[in-house]
């Protein structure tokens, strides 16, 4: 059983932006989700976790290892799925985590080949070990890089926004391979795909601005807002006169109309219907998006 302990961690950056505010979390075994906007320091705080930036001040542990100051040891029981996974040119999966595998320090040429077939079958890219990882798709790139994350068998595995991009089948299929490796290590997914968090995590943290706005279950932050969701459907050219007496929380396109939703604690009647709210409510509540900049 791992536990991770973030405690009072900042970061400003030498431009003033206050990436890291303050950040307090505690996160065990199983899948973590961290959502947040662009911009919201995710990465940041992600880069930290895994050593490739130092924060200013605060601490982390992983099962008391302070891993500050313990880096090269953090290093040999992390995995990391970083946002641009990078991937070699010309050489095959096979050939990429044989290599990347002798750089996580496994020298045994007998050891690194049944890692190497245990890893490929793990992500289901067995049959396609000989081909050059250039010519995979989004989601077979995907799951070379969580191949590669599982080499030396990490406690901790980070992966920064891994879902941008695929479509839903690669998606689904991508998911399933994170629910699995969730079951023996810390495993954080750092993304702005509310989805994502729904369908995956027990525990996340919502992040917007650099703090940590809300941290819990899903279904704690889902219940904070029962009652309080309001659902019309409007014209688009009715949206700015909406925005202007409603506290709207999103809208969003729904087979060719735009369906609103708002955030009141009476009744607005003028043909509002209550409806059950959801992640994406807590998200856009949480994150104080306004309507107009929400990627939907
Ligand atoms: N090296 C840097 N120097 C200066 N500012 C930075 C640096 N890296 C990130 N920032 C700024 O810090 C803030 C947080 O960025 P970060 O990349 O951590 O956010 P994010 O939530 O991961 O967003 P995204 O999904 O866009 O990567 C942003 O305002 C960003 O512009």
């Amino acid at each position: 059983m791992a536990k991770l302990i973030i405690q009072d961690l900042n970061k400003i950056y030498s431009n003033g932006v206050h990436a890291l505010n303050n950040i307090n979390l505690t996160i065990d075994n199983g899948m973590f989700g961290l959502l947040g906007p662009n911009g919201a320091g995710k990465s940041s705080l992600m880069r930290t976790l895994a050593t490739l930036q130092t924060p200013d001040s605060g601490s982390i542990t992983l099962n008391g290892l302070d891993i500050l100051k313990n880096q090269d040891q953090l290093r040999q029981i992390l995995g990391y799925l970083p946002q641009e996974f990078g991937v070699y040119p010309r050489i095959t999966a096979e050939e990429l985590l044989d290599h990347l595998a002798i750089l996580k320090g496994i020298t045994q040429k007998k050891e690194r080949k049944d890692l190497v077939d245990f890893l490929l079958n793990k992500v289901n890219l067995y049959e396609h070990k000989n081909k050059a990882v250039k010519g995979f798709s989004g989601g077979m790139k995907q799951r070379v890089g969580i191949a590669q994350a599982l080499i030396g068998d990490p406690k901790i595995i980070i992966v920064d926004e891994p879902t941008a991009g695929l479509d839903p089948g690669e998606r689904n299929r991508f998911h399933n391979l994170l629910a699995d490796v969730g079951d023996s290590a810390v495993v954080i997914l750092s993304t702005h795909i509310v989805d994502d968090v729904r369908e995956l995590c027990t525990d996340m943290a919502i992040m917007s601005h650099g703090e940590i706005v809300y941290n819990g279950s899903p279904e704690n932050v889902i219940s904070e807002l029962e009652g309080l969701v309001w659902q019309k459907t409007i014209a688009r050219n009715e949206l700015e006169e909406y925005n202007s007496n409603y506290k709207i929380i999103s809208n969003k396109m729904v087979g060719g109309k735009t369906v609103i939703h708002i955030l009141s604690n009476l009744d607005p009647s003028n043909g509002f219907v209550q409806v059950e709210p959801d992640l994406e409510d807590v998200f856009f509540t949480k994150t104080s998006l306004t309507p107009q900049t929400q990627e939907l």
